[in-house]
């Protein structure tokens, strides 16, 4: 039967508008992750928070990941049960972690007090950060084995490419907007923090009902293939497959390029903002644009090197030039005298395009390595180890600013203002570059070893 009928698959239109739907529910997703990062003056002037408590609730992304293996749990149950309700109950937890952080920011109820040593609304909101980030990663490993379902053997490094940049719009948009917004929406001078993310709240709702729409497309899919809902004996995914995938010198090497690389990028977008005030003299109100530039300039690029990758291959070749560009941009912001804005602009610029080279080779290089029974696993284990960095490294730049970085702190008129130095947080920065640079060699000899193809276009004529 399956050989008869045409899968859905080979509709460009029924692929692309699959790849569009749930694009759509990451980007709501992505928009949640960095919602806080430009109001971090706010926070500090209204709120009295500190980088520490900053840095804290940002590392809280990564805790249930990380300790309670969530992410794992998440990747054997997509593997096991399949995309639709993994993706439904990723869609789900993010808006119920997102809703505790808006609690926490609008002080439903009331904030002050602590909660073992943390204060109550630090305490709140970074739980509510920690479910949502359960939720978003859980939604990014099911979105990515979505694709390859669509599009294996197709454009898939090019629809691996449309969906991060359709992703880092919402990135690029929570850069942008929050300040402006919480200035335009508040009262007497006193901003309006938690509106922007209750538009968050209302963004992911819309992301949830866009996953629902996508269930009825991946059950014609399979329809259109002859699968059942039952997973054949022989294809399922068995947990022992774990030792299979993490006994690959491969995985590995894909993995802590992954750590390392993604450490010195998204972390750095929390802080960014932050950087431009306090090196580049920004104002506040214009500060989060420069790096919103950032995933704007993605936005175009990943598509285009998923696209080269597609037609010509060299994908460990891209991850090795974005490392090593990683390591300049990072060095180049860490020189006190370059404090220019026009200086931060370029190498945001820069950035952004040593952030389209790595992921664009770096998602669609993960088949190339593991089977597609494991993928979900694969995937889900790769994005633990990265969690380590997108935990560990915020609470890092936190209390490293909060400890040796701190030039002035002044209160005016009831508002304290507290001045950084952010060479040294650059300069951490970097090193997560340097490290990339020898893991992606590593990697481009493993693949000459073993013949994974990492250099081969993915594009099967
Ligand atoms: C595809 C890749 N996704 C990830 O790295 C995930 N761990 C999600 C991270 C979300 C943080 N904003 C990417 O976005 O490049």
């Amino acid at each position: 039967m399956s050989a008869i009928t045409q899968s859905l698959r080979e509709s460009k239109t029924a692929r692309w508008s699959a790849l569009a739907i749930v694009s759509f529910t990451m980007l709501t997703g992505y928009y949640i992750n960095y919602v806080i990062s430009p109001l971090k003056p706010m926070l500090e002037q209204y709120m009295g928070w500190d980088s520490g408590d900053f840095g804290f609730w940002n590392s809280a992304y990564g805790w249930f990941n990380v300790f309670f293996l969530m992410l794992i749990f998440g990747g054997i149950i997509l593997d096991k049960i399949g995309v639709r309700f993994t993706g439904l109950g990723a869609a789900i937890t993010m808006i119920i972690g997102t809703g505790l952080q808006y609690i926490a920011i609008e002080g439903v109820f009331p904030m002050e007090g602590m909660i073992f040593g943390v204060k109550k609304q630090i305490a709140i909101g970074a739980l509510g950060f920690g479910i949502f980030g359960v939720g978003v990663e859980i939604a990014g490993i099911t979105v990515s084995k979505i694709i390859v379902k669509w599009f294996k053997g197709k454009e898939l490094a090019l629809a691996m490419g449309l969906e991060m940049a359709t992703a880092r719009m919402g990135t690029a948009l929570a850069l942008a907007l929050p300040l402006p917004m919480a200035k335009a929406l508040g009262t007497g001078g006193i901003p309006n923090i938690s509106a922007p993310v209750m538009l968050g709240l209302a963004l992911l709702v819309a992301g949830l009902i866009a996953f629902i729409w996508y269930t009825f497309m991946d059950k014609k899919l399979e329809a259109s293939e002859g699968i059942s809902d039952e997973i054949n004996e022989e294809d399922a995914f068995k947990v022992s497959d774990i030792f299979v995938i993490i006994s690959n010198k491969g995985f590995w090497l894909l993995a802590l390029l992954c750590v390392l690389f993604y450490s010195g990028i998204f972390p750095f977008l929390y802080y960014a903002t932050d950087l431009m005030i306090n090196k580049y003299a920004v104002g506040e109100d214009f500060a989060g644009a420069i790096p919103s530039l950032l995933p704007f300039g993605t936005i175009l690029l990943t598509p285009l090197f998923g696209s080269i990758y597609d037609r010509k291959g060299k994908g460990a070749t891209i991850m090795l030039i974005g490392s090593i560009m990683l390591l300049c941009v990072h060095a180049l912001f860490t020189i006190p005298v370059l404090n220019h804005y026009i200086i931060a602009v370029a190498l945001i610029i820069l950035l952004g395009v040593t952030f389209s080279l790595v992921p664009s080779a770096m998602w669609p290089s993960v088949p190339k390595i593991i089977p597609e029974k494991q993928l979900g696993t694969a995937y889900a284990l790769i994005f633990w180890v990265q969690n380590w960095g997108l935990m560990g490294m915020p609470l890092l730049i936190g209390l490293v600013l909060e400890k040796y970085c701190i030039t002035s702190q002044e209160v005016v008129d009831g508002v304290s203002k507290i001045s950084y130095d952010y060479t040294l947080p650059m300069a951490i920065f970097a090193a997560t570059g340097l490290l990339a640079i020898g893991i992606a060699l590593l990697l481009k000899a493993e693949d000459k070893k073993k013949g994974y193809g990492l250099e081969l276009p993915n594009i099967q004529k």
